[in-house]
Parts: C-alpha cells; sequence; structure tokens
C-alpha cells in the first residue's frame, strides 16, 4: 500500500440490472486521490457520477473492480468517510435542532469530545448563533452547512460532496465554495467533489477529472495549477482561470459527443 493514496479506484464497474433491464452505468473506471488532495468530478448528465459516488461511500455494490479507501477495501460505509448530498433538505432532521442534528453521528463519541467537536464545527461553519434552531427555520445556504457542519464534526479523511451546492443561489454558493477551500485547508482532508458547474471544478480543485458519456471512464484527468490562494473575483478573472474552464468546457463537449480516451 502507497500511503500517500487515501482513494485507490481501479478498473469500477457498475450495471443496475432488474425490471427485466440492465443499464451499464460505469464501465473501467480508474483513478487514485492522494491524501488530503481536493479532487472535482465533471462529466456529462447521466455519466454516472452519482453512481461512482455511491459505490465509493459503500451504498451500492460494484459489478466489477476495486475501490480502496487508505488501504482497506471498501464493501460497506467505510468509517472515516463523510458524504454530503445536493438535497440538504432531504438529509437533515426537521424535528431536531441544527446542534442535534450535527451530533447524530457522533453517537459513539463520549459526551465531552461530542460537545467539543460539534461545537468546533458549527463555528467553522458559522453557524454557533444557529445552534438551537430548527433547519426549517434557516435559509437553503444555512441548512447545508448545517450539513456540513455534520460532516466535519464526524472528522473524516475523506469528504464525499455530491453536487452539493446545486440548490443554492449564486452569492451563497460562492461562499460555500470558499468555506469548502477554506476548511480542506484547515482539517488537512482529502476532498472528492462532484459538480455539474464547470467553473466551480476549476475554481475549487488542484485536479478536475473528466468523465466520458456512459458507459463511463475517465475521459482526462486536468492539473488545475492555480495558485493555491483563490478569490472568486481575482481568480475567475485570471487568463489562466479562462484557459482552464475552456480546456475542461472542450472536454465535456468530447465527452457529449461520445468521445473516449485515446480517439
Ligand atoms: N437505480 C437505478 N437503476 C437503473 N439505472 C440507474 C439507476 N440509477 C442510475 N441509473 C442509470 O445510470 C446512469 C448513471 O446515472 P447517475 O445518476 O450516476 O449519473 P450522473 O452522472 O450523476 O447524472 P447527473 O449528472 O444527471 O446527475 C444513468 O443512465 C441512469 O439512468
Amino acid at each position: 500500500m502507497d500511503p500517500s493514496v487515501s482513494l485507490d479506484v481501479a478498473g469500477l464497474a457498475k450495471t443496475y440490472t432488474g425490471h427485466g433491464r440492465s443499464v451499464e452505468a460505469v464501465r473501467d473506471l480508474t483513478f487514485r486521490i492522494g491524501r488530503g488532495e481536493l479532487v472535482c468530478i465533471v462529466g456529462p448528465s447521466g455519466a454516472g457520477k452519482t453512481t461512482l459516488l455511491r459505490c465509493i461511500a459503500g451504498l451500492l455494490p460494484t459489478s466489477g473492480g476495486t475501490i480502496t479507501l487508505d488501504g482497506a477495501p471498501v464493501t460497506a460505509p467505510p468509517a472515516g468517510m463523510a458524504v454530503v448530498f445536493q438535497e440538504y433538505g432531504r438529509s437533515l432532521f426537521p424535528w431536531l435542532t441544527v446542534r442535534k442534528n450535527v451530533e447524530l453521528p457522533l453517537r459513539r463519541t463520549p459526551r465531552a469530545q461530542r460537545t467539543l467537536n460539534v461545537d468546533a464545527a458549527l463555528a467553522a461553519v458559522g453557524l454557533t448563533e444557529s445552534a438551537d434552531a430548527h433547519p426549517w427555520q434557516l435559509s437553503g445556504g444555512m441548512q447545508q452547512r448545517v450539513a456540513i457542519a455534520r460532516a466535519i464534526a464526524y472528522e473524516p479523511s475523506v469528504l464525499l460532496m455530491d453536487e452539493p451546492f446545486a440548490a443554492v443561489d449564486a452569492q451563497t454558493r460562492a461562499d460555500l465554495e470558499d468555506l469548502v477551500r477554506a476548511l480542506w485547508h484547515r482539517l488537512g482532508i482529502t476532498v472528492l467533489f462532484v459538480t455539474h458547474d464547470i467553473d466551480e471544478s476549476v475554481y475549487l480543485g488542484q485536479r478536475v477529472l473528466v468523465l466520458s458519456n456512459r458507459p463511463t471512464v475517465v475521459l482526462e484527468d486536468v492539473r488545475i495549477d492555480l495558485p493555491d490562494e483563490r478569490d472568486q473575483l481575482q481568480t475567475r478573472s485570471s487568463k489562466e482561470f479562462a484557459d482552464l474552464r475552456g480546456r475542461v468546457y472542450e472536454l465535456v463537449q468530447l465527452a457529449k459527443r461520445g468521445h473516449r480516451p485515446g480517439d
């Protein structure tokens, strides 16, 4: 095992079967993510991004290949992994306060430690004042911050995010992007972030994996060699950003037209 590798996906395949039909969603998907890396995944709609994330999270059985997290095969939801989904509304319990929602995955943590973790996570996402509110009293962006707080209170080594900001307004989305980068820096965790948004993938990532059309393989692994300090205005208006966005856009267009590696 290479200790610098956090997540190793090798030859992953997933075919959905049932009701007399079969859909080959993912075919021979291979990539590695280093410990403490922030990697984004983009690809055409229906390319299998959510399928991939659910397999990595141990929520969906695979049809072939292997997924290894910190040297151990993933066959069930692994300890050390947290997931933030797009639908924050459905991932929070409306009858529990913000604090109780964030505490949920920490049932087995001793009470004093649990309180420390929850307080730190709420402070990190700027929700200390809302600890006793209920999710339905908060805006969409705040609810998504609760979901992020819940994920980081758990102190994961790997954080998976599946289009987490698709349902919030543009200004909130920019703030949440900066929050993810700040938390990633501070906590040193490995982050795998799926998004539809090409600009978002370039702004956030150190690498962007562009997926092909179904059955999915990695079309290209694009290194994002932008400075580590990113700023919504300056970074996004730089020529380097525009070039990278152009490159990823072009690749996604190729993917949509059925282009595959080596074509
Ligand atoms: N439970 C299921 N049963 C059968 N087919 C499925 C199931 N879930 C997904 N699929 C199919 O697998 C393929 C990949 O779906 P998936 O949701 O992973 O794509 P995606 O890249 O996340 O899509 P989008 O970008 O639109 O969210 C699609 O063709 C989809 O119809």
